[in-house]
């Protein structure tokens, strides 16, 4: 009955999953990592709680029929820390295995004694990995304690589990070599741990291990493929069979090396890239497994079965049923937990979506061609493809009629900057913050009682009103020059916005781990974005009702909006992006009409949407710079645009951030000591700049002799002129008792430096 069904001949596919969320339907691992660092809680009852949710996982991935269930893919904070763990590579400063629960959580968390390990993005998600630190003295150590606990654990349930191993190329290149120290030095070191852990589990009697390689989908040169070729020809003397894991793009060019290695199975992601199926089917040997990523591990659409099954079945006619595997393109931490507690969302909009436990239920259909399931699934994506509600012909036409000029400001820099410098009669070194306060308990407690009815709109906003003058009031003290309204209502700075907007929906508890215990609730695009009010305009102008120093109007950019949001798949990213800036356009015309003299539209994720392949990144990053340049162009040459990013690399972006035109941008770098100045220096970056000072990552207070000292470093590349001053990034993690001591400093350091350069 179904053209695209699998034909019946074919017989049941295996089915498996790569890894699921761990968080818990409630955020359970949230709270019980909370308590425990509070000291509300014990190690024990954090350990009873994690193992609880394992099992409570394990089972649901039993029920579901999955052939094959992922251990190890569990972690207490991050799977690279316990890579990092179980082959023994610690850094120094966190002394030496077998690894404390607490030394864990020392390498993972700032305190104010001990700085933790770097944050970074993982590949292009919003998730964030601790970064690996390679020395020469590193040791290797092999500690397997978690991962026979998780393997064990499963058997007691009476389930086979196949453990998820960061794979070795991937663990070392997501690392950095401490001191120009070059990471592929430690090959053959890693690799005996490899081989070690190999074993170990083989004499568990394993039979598959998940081997993620993610970096086999990015650009690599010959010696990192003959390295892969190298340390795979090890790890194939352990005799288990290796799942050789990539996802998040095409394999592309690294297909032969791949395939080289010899491993037992290959997955790949065709969703991302559906035309690597055809090659890597020509390619495989043999007795190869294709395990087919065809179910969207990174997005909450309903799978179209109509799309995955030919693929299927292309690879069932190449390599019989037996080979062929029905999973998702990579693992389900990056979606939430289900679907099942959303009672607010509208039940249209739901029955196109799918979370990971209905994720999950998609897998088992598609491998056992459920008939009454394809055709739910044929109904959902007729009624999702219909749907009205998604198009909406005002934002189209916008679109069509944008002209070259929307894109432009209306004067080169180098002129706004004269009539920026009148008209807000600012000191040389301005300083000012990013944009947020603390979020303290208190602040959220409010958010929540008004959300659950508990307080009125009247006492919240009475409420909000009374924090934002404070904070007002307090930044006037301490005597930063460009002030902020703190950002209080907002509950995250893309949900906030796009709360405003139509074309998003909303979940109650669709959460997913953005790091350690924090997690985010993306918002769905669903349709088309469009501003039916204005979003920010009453808080700021409030705020700038307050003081008469000049008062930073605070904006989420396009991009930002679009990579930490649930997207469309019906239409393209960019049109999306484009989309949400003409939105933003809009709020931008109302609060210079409103009289706000400085504007910020942040852009923390404009690196991280870059595409993994290197030929991909023209084309986005064009789009993605037209997106801000369509928010922020309309205004007067008076107006001061300022942007902002962090928590990545961005030298190698850097002629798109200076392609945005923002009159001032400032950047995380202090963790770096500044290293980003010597690109900035080396590309002549013509516009304003604040460097970040200090690290807003860690309770410590910096002293007003160390910023500047680092304003010292970005005063040596660039000129006075173009220097701010302000922290790394938003204060709203931090408390507000080291917060207005490191702003004090801040302000010190700035005064100091400015009698220095006799300003
Ligand atoms: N989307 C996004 N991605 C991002 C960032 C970001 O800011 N946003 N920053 C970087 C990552 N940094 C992050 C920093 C902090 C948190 C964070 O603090 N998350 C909070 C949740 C933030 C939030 O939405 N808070 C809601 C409250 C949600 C909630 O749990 N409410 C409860 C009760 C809350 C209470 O009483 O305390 C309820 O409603 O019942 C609010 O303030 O309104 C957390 O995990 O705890 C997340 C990411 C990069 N990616
Ligand atoms: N304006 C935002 C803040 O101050 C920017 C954060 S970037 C992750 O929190
Ligand atoms: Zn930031």
């Amino acid at each position: 009955m179904f053209e695209g069904n699998l034909s019946k001949s074919i017989g049941k596919l295996k089915t498996a999953n790569l890894g699921f969320p761990r968080m818990g339907r409630q955020r359970e691992l949230k709270f019980a990592l909370e308590a425990y660092w509070s000291g509300k809680r014990v190690e024990q009852e954090l350990m009873s709680t994690a193992a609880q949710l394992r099992r409570e996982h394990w089972k649901l991935q039993q029920v579901a029929g999955l052939n094959s269930i992922p251990s190890n893919d569990f972690s207490l904070y991050d799977q690279v820390l316990d890579a990092l763990v179980l082959v023994g590579a610690i850094p120094e400063r966190f002394g030496s295995g077998p690894v404390t629960l607490e030394q864990y959580f020392q390498m993972a968390r700032n305190s104010p004694e001990q700085s933790a390990m770097e944050m970074t993005k993982w590949f292009d998600t919003n998730y964030h990995y601790l970064v690996p630190e390679w020395s020469e003295g590193i040791s290797f150590n092999i500690d397997t304690r978690k991962l026979l606990n998780e393997v064990h654990e499963a058997r007691d349930l009476g389930i086979e589990t196949r453990p998820v191993l960061i794979g070795p190329l991937t663990l070392l290149l997501l690392g950095k070599g401490v001191n120009g120290f070059d990471p592929m030095a430690l090959l053959p070191k890693l690799t005996t741990a490899y081989v070690q852990i190999l074993q170990v589990l083989e004499a568990e009697n394993i039979e598959w291990v998940q081997v993620d390689e993610p970096m086999l989908v990015t650009d690599l040169d010959a010696n990192v493929q003959s390295a892969y070729r190298q340390v795979y020809s090890e790890l194939k003397r352990v005799p288990v069979k290796l799942m050789l894991t990539t996802y998040f793009d095409t394999i592309g060019d690294n297909l032969r090396t791949a395939i080289e290695l010899d491993t037992a199975g290959l997955h790949i992601d065709v969703v991302r890239a559906p035309e690597q199926l055809e090659e890597t089917l020509q390619a495989l040997q043999p007795e190869q497994v294709l395990s087919v990523g065809c179910v969207e591990g990174r997005n909450i659409w309903l799978t179209d079965f109509f799309l995955a099954t030919p693929l299927l079945r292309k690879a069932v006619r190449q390599l019989g049923a037996d080979r062929v595997i029905v999973a998702p393109s990579c693992s389900l931490l990056h979606v939430p937990h289900d679907l099942r507690s959303e009672a607010e969302l509208s039940p249209r909009i739901k029955s196109w979506l799918r979370f990971a436990e209905e994720k999950l239920a998609e897998i088992s259909a598609l491998a056992s061609r459920d008939e009454v399931a394809y055709q739910a699934n044929a109904a959902a994506l007729a009624d999702r493809a219909s749907a009205e509600t998604t198009t909406n012909p005002n934002v189209r036409e916008a679109l069509t009629a944008l002209r070259p000029q929307d894109f432009l400001r209306r004067s080169p820099y180098p002129q706004r900057a004269i009539v920026q410098r009148n008209e807000l009669q600012l000191p040389l070194l301005p300083t000012t913050t990013i944009g947020s306060f603390p979020q303290t308990a208190e602040v959220r407690k409010h958010r929540a009682a008004h959300k659950h009815g508990h307080e009125t709109s009247e006492q919240y906003e009475a409420f909000l009103k009374d924090a934002i003058a404070q904070c007002i009031r307090e930044q006037e003290r301490i005597g930063l020059d460009v002030l902020v309204h703190g950002e209080f209502e907002r509950n995250d700075m893309v949900e906030y916005f796009a709360e405003f907007l139509d074309g998003f929906a909303f979940t109650e508890s669709g959460w997913v781990q953005s790091y350690g215990s924090r997690c985010v609730k993306p918002p769905i695009i669903y349709g088309d974005v469009s501003r039916p009010a204005p979003m920010t305009l009453k808080w700021t102008s409030y705020a700038r009702s307050l003081t008469s120093r000049p008062l930073k109007g605070m904006l989420t950019g396009p991009i930002t909006v679009l990579q930490w949001s649930f997207v469309r798949n019906d239409i393209s990213r960019q049109l999306t992006a484009w989309q949400i800036a003409l939105a933003l356009r809009d709020e931008v015309q109302d609060l210079e009409v409103a009289g706000i003299r400085i504007i910020q539209v942040d852009e923390p994720a404009l690196r991280e949407g870059l595409p993994l392949r290197c030929a991909d990144w023209p084309h986005y990053l064009d789009w993605a710079v037209k997106a801000f340049k369509l928010t922020t162009s309309s205004v007067e040459d008076e107006t001061q645009i300022h942007t902002h990013m962090c928590y990545c690399e961005f030298e190698d972006i850097l002629p798109s951030i200076a392609a945005l035109d923002a009159d001032v941008i400032s950047m995380e770098s202090a963790r770096s000591r500044m290293e980003l100045l010597e690109a900035f220096q080396s590309h002549q970056y013509p516009n304003e700049i604040g460097p970040g000072v200090y690290d807003i990552h860690s309770p410590r207070v910096p002293s007003a002799e160390e910023m500047q000292e680092l304003l010292s470093l970005a005063l040596d590349v660039l000129k006075p002129a173009q220097v701010w001053v302000n922290p790394d990034c938003g204060l709203k993690t931090r408390g507000w008792p080291e917060t207005v001591s490191a702003l004090e400093n801040m302000c010190k350091a700035a005064d100091r430096l400015r009698n220095q350069i006799g300003a």
